[in-house]
């Protein structure tokens, strides 16, 4: 059974992911009511908006958690044309190449910081075993693409700075390395477009500037688009080439960081927050601007 959709429309060459007309309903409240954008190939696009704005459920409409109540998800990679709606999770993930992390970090902490970059590449690994035991054993090409997997993820461990902790558990990390760790696991799957959510959330200062050298570096060098939702304006307008502001799940403004940043629309969405979080936020647009 081929999973790609040729009825799908095509995408211009620079789009990877075309999302048209998204709406999620959960019962009578609509948390994301007809939203449209692109992600484009070589850019970090960033989904921003106030708390309970519809960001996550954009993400989790994306890589197949929920199914969309109206809308198309077109995604176009080297694999082929795929209409995200109508794959499950684990085919987004693997054919479509999707690959997600999540608000709070979801490593294997009793493993190995090696063995979780190991566990990311399993689906390839049993495909070169033939899913068979002699395969696993060692007939035919199983340990050659052992090999591969290992090199990758040490490469990947070189990247983060991290080879010399290569046979610690994963838990015993400090956080800015287990979430480093993550976008890792999650690139070992060599994924077109990789979806972070809160990738900045708990960082201090040094861990968000590494991280933010890290997503630059998958952009440039690794070729994959990225998508994230972000709270911290400053990541937001430091490395993100398009920005798509949600609020109340519609969208209110879309384009590059800067227009975004000063469209009255997006200030008064953020002002509408809570009074506590009123100065977090000036304060933030004013360092970004900085
Ligand atoms: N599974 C669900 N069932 C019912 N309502 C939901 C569900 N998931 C999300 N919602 C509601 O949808 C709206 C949008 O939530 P969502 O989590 O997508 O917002 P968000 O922008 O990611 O917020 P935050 O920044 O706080 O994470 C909220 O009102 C939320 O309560």
């Amino acid at each position: 059974m081929t999973l790609r959709h040729d009825d799908a429309p095509a995408l211009p060459e620079d789009v990877l992911l075309r999302v048209e007309r998204l709406t999620m309903r959960f019962g009578g409240l609509t948390a994301v009511n007809d939203v449209s954008f692109d992600v484009r190939r070589g850019e970090i696009t960033a989904l921003i908006g106030p708390n309970g704005a519809g960001k996550t459920t954009v993400f989790n409409c994306i890589t197949g958690f929920y199914k969309p109540t109206v809308g198309r998800l077109t995604l176009q990679s080297g694999n082929g044309r795929f209409l995200l709606e109508r794959l499950r999770d684990h085919q987004i993930s693997r054919t479509a190449g999707v690959a997600r992390t999540f608000q709070n970090i979801r490593l294997f902490g009793g493993m190995t910081v090696l063995e979780n970059l190991l566990v990311a590449q399993h689906a390839p690994l049993m495909k070169a075993s033939g899913f068979t035991l002699l395969g696993v054993l060692g007939i035919g090409g199983f340990g050659a693409a052992e090999k591969a997997a290992i090199d990758k993820a040490k490469a990947w461990l070189e990247r983060i700075d991290l080879i010399d902790r290569a046979d610690d558990p994963a838990a015993d990390l400090p956080y800015g390395d287990q979430r480093r760790l993550e976008i890792a696991r999650a690139m070992c799957t060599d994924p077109a477009l990789l979806c972070l959510d809160e990738p900045a959330a708990g960082l201090n200062p040094r861990e968000s500037l590494e991280l933010n050298a890290l997503l630059r570096s998958i952009r440039d060098r690794d070729g994959t688009a990225l998508l994230l939702i972000e709270h911290d304006m400053s990541v937001v307008m430091e490395i993100s080439d398009h920005v798509i502001v949600l609020d109340y799940g519609k969208t209110i403004s879309d384009g590059a960081p800067r227009a975004v940043r000063e469209d009255p629309r997006v200030i008064a969405a953020y002002l509408g927050v809570e009074d506590e979080e009123v100065d977090e936020v000036e304060r933030e647009i004013e360092e970004a601007a900085s």
